[in-house]
């Protein structure tokens, strides 16, 4: 059986993690291209390099042309530029704009039958952008947000009860902005509802950080954004369409009716296998819920609204 070929477009910090998850879980060869000369030949020869003591056995390539992304299963986009202290991921808007829509073009030539998972930001308006860019169907085109912002709200949950992060499962829908909604009525510890776990004034207390997650490490990076937890997130969804998972994740998926929204790409939880999205998974929300969902929807079409295709 021929092995799986994943492309990595932007060799920077969520891209060059992102393939260093991928290469470590043998998902695939993986391919890293960025328009820096250098850069994804010198990072792919190094994590190359580390195949022999980490023990893994896939070809990792680096390169400024599509030519060796040809005929790839799954394409990541990281291209573009990420945010620093005091933006909000609305400020990259037209300059990731640009960037998603040329990498998506070439992408597609390159590799008309990959599934494409879109991470530069602001990412649901991005995957919007490749979607139309592309004309691909909706299962092949989605985003990555909600596997990440869901092991924030896991991580926060495990470190409040002092138990193994094994146990929690979370979800948060909607938008990647600070209006996306983190749902405590589906959050488990053990199968145990968190709301019958930790008080309400704690759970408040995640909910916020959770939703403020990303500019919780701008602040602390100074210079960047998040590469380490969002990387391993891109793995997971890469690594559920390859091994055809089937498995239940929040990803940003094109709505045509589901949750009351249509002509739009936001995030909410999929069946994500074999044939990429599968099928969007309804789940029943209360009106407070709705309403917030709705506000995250809002605010996601804000900016979609000012997309000059
Ligand atoms: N969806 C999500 O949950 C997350 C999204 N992000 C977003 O991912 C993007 C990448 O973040 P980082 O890797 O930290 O940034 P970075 O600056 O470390 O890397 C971006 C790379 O993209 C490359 N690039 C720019 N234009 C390109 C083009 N036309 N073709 C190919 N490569 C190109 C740059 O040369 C650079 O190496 C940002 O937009 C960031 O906001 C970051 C974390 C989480
Ligand atoms: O916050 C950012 O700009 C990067 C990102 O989307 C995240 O880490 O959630």
């Amino acid at each position: 059986m021929a092995r799986s070929k994943v492309t990595v477009v932007g060799a920077g910090n969520v891209g060059a993690t992102a393939a260093h998850w991928i290469a470590a879980r043998e998902l695939g060869d993986v391919v890293l291209v960025d328009v820096l000369e250098g850069i994804p030949q010198g990072k792919a020869l190094d994590l190359q390099e580390s195949a022999p003591v980490a023990g893994f056995d896939v070809r990792v390539a680096g390169t400024n042309s599509y030519q060796e992304t040809r005929d790839s299963d799954v394409v990541v986009i990281t291209a573009g530029i990420a945010r620093k202290p005091g933006m909000s991921r609305d400020d990259l808007l037209q300059t990731n704009f640009g960037i998603v829509k040329s990498v998506t073009e070439e992408v597609t030539k390159a590799s008309p039958n990959a599934f494409l998972i879109v991470v530069s930001n602001p990412v649901d308006v991005m995957t919007y952008a490749a979607y139309r860019v592309s004309g691909w169907p909706k299962n092949r085109v989605m985003g990555m947000a909600g596997v990440l912002d869901s092991t924030r709200f896991r991580t926060f949950i495990a470190q409040e009860l002092g138990v193994s992060m094994k146990d929690v499962s979370a979800f948060v829908l909607g938008g990647h902005g600070d209006a996306m909604v983190p749902l405590v009525r589906y959050s488990y510890a053990g199968g145990i509802p968190i709301e019958k776990l930790l008080p309400r004034e704690t759970i408040d207390r995640i909910v916020e950080r959770t939703r403020k997650g990303g500019g919780e490490i701008v602040n602390l990076l100074k210079s960047g954004s998040a590469y380490y937890a969002p990387g391993a997130s891109v793995a997971d969804m890469v690594e559920a369409i390859l091994r055809d998972q089937r498995r239940i994740l929040p990803a940003i998926a094109y709505l045509e009716g589901e949750y009351g929204q249509r002509d739009v790409f936001v995030g909410v939880p999929v069946i994500l296998g074999g044939n990429g999205i599968e099928k969007v998974v309804e789940i029943e929300l209360t009106p407070e819920e709705q309403d917030a969902f709705q506000s995250s929807v809002d605010a996601v079409r804000e900016p979609m609204a000012k997309l000059a295709f």
